[in-house]
């Protein structure tokens, strides 16, 4: 089986280039989906005691999770401590999975793939990317989303530009959903194609 990762900066398209996969038939865990998942369920108490009132009611309210974080960003790290071994976790059974299903591909989407050391844990890595003016013109239309959240995050992220350099796959994502889907059915059938000549070589 081929692991594929997929990552790329802050709205540069990782969640919808993700469904495109899937559409091709490749099973996707998604990283942020699973962080929200984690935010009602086991990660609650340890949230709870490392940020006290950022809960309620059994549930981590993200807004106010955030509010702390840009009061003090040095929080991230202690955040991240807690949420990113769960969401390892998360990732090993879903391979897991797929692995026992004879799945000839699986996809983590994870937005912090190269900042986590996750790059050294799949096959391939698959960048999204777009121009700059695209990706503020994406996030910064986002209900909620300021100016000051958006630095806050991208400060905390590769840069476009690194992250592109040390990809096996970048897909242009400002170019349309269109085009997008022809680049992941352009990689599939590369990586098909790659992997049956290394069968035929073994
Ligand atoms: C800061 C939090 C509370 C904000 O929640 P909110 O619902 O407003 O945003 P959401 O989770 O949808 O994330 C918005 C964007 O920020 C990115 N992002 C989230 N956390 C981080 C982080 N620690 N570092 C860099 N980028 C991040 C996401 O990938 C996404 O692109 C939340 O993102 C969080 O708990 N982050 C810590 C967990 C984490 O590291 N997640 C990254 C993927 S595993
Ligand atoms: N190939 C594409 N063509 C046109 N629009 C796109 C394409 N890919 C993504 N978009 C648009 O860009 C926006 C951001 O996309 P998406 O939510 O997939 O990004 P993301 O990287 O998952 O964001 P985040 O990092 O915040 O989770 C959405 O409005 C989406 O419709």
């Amino acid at each position: 089986m081929i692991v594929i990762g997929l990552t790329g900066s802050i709205g540069m398209g990782k969640t919808t280039t993700a469904k495109l996969f899937a559409g091709e038939g490749v099973p996707v865990l998604d990283s942020d989906a699973v962080v929200h998942d984690l935010y009602r369920a086991e990660a609650v108490p340890l949230i709870e005691s490392a940020f006290p009132g950022t809960t309620i009611s059994g549930v981590v309210d993200r807004e106010k999770l955030g509010g702390v974080l840009r009061k003090n960003p040095a929080n991230f790290s202690k955040l991240e401590a807690i949420v990113h071994p769960l969401v390892r976790e998360r990732q090993e059974s879903f391979l897991e999975k797929a692995r026992k299903e004879d799945q000839r591909f699986a996809l983590l989407d994870i937005p912090l793939l190269f900042e986590t050391g996750a790059d050294a844990r799949v096959d391939k890595i698959v960048v999204v990317s777009c121009a700059p003016e695209i990706q503020r013109q994406r996030v910064l239309s986002r209900p909620g989303m300021t100016e000051e959240k958006f630095e806050m995050i991208l400060a905390r992220q590769l840069p476009d530009a690194d992250k592109r350099r040390r990809a096996d796959f970048v897909i242009d994502t400002g170019k349309g959903v269109e085009a997008a889907q022809d680049q992941v059915r352009g990689i599939l059938q590369r990586l098909a194609t790659d992997s049956g000549q290394g069968e035929n070589n073994a």
